[in-house]
C-alpha cells in the first residue's frame, strides 16, 4: 500500500545556491545532506509536514540527473511514495503493466529501499517508491 507522499526530487544545476533558496523558500534548514554514490548524487533534505523535498544534483556524467539536465531544464524530477513491503507493490505494479526500472529494491537516500517506475508506463511523471529500512 503506499501511503504517504514521500518526497518530490527536484534536479538541480548547483547544489548550494538552490539549498540557500530553498532555505529561504521554505523558512527552515535542510535537515539532511547525503551522497548516495549508488546513484551519482549529492541530496539536501527539507522536511515539509509529513513529506519531504529532496535536492538532487549529479556528481558524474553518467548519473541520471545529470544526463536529465542536459536535455531539461531544473525542475521536479520525480515523486516518491512511501510504501510499507515495497516488494509486494513491485510485484503488484509489474502486474498491472507498469515497467519498473530495476529488478530488485536498492538502496537511496535517507534509509530506504526504493525502486523506480519507468515515465513512460506512468503518464510522464518518474515514480519513485520508497520503504523505510
Ligand atoms: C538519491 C537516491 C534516490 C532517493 O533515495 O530518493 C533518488 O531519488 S535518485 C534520482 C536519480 N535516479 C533516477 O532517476 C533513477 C531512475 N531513472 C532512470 O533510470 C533514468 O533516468 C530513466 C528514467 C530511465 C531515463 O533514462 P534514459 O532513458 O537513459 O534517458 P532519456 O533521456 O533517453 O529518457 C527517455 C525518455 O524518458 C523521459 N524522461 C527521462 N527522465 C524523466 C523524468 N525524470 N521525468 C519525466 N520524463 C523523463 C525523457 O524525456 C525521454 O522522453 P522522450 O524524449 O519523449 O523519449
Ligand atoms: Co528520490
Amino acid at each position: 500500500m503506499l501511503t504517504n507522499l514521500e518526497h518530490i526530487g527536484v534536479a538541480v544545476q548547483d547544489l548550494e545556491a538552490a539549498t540557500e533558496l530553498y532555505t529561504v523558500l521554505l523558512g527552515q534548514e535542510p535537515y539532511k545532506r547525503e551522497h548516495v554514490a549508488s546513484e551519482a548524487v549529492d541530496t539536501v533534505f527539507f522536511q515539509v509536514g509529513g513529506s519531504k523535498v529532496e535536492l538532487l544534483a549529479g556528481t558524474s556524467p553518467d548519473s541520471a540527473i545529470s544526463k536529465y539536465l542536459t536535455k531539461k531544464p531544473e525542475g521536479i524530477h520525480h515523486m516518491a511514495f512511501e510504501v510499507s513491503d515495497i516488494r509486494a507493490e513491485m510485484a503488484r505494479l509489474r502486474e498491472a503493466g507498469f515497467v519498473l526500472l530495476n529488478e530488485e529494491p536498492k538502496r537511496g537516500a535517507d534509509n530506504k529501499l526504493v525502486c523506480f517506475v519507468h515515465p513512460k508506463s506512468a503518464n510522464g511523471v518518474l515514480v519513485e517508491l520508497c520503504q523505510s529500512i
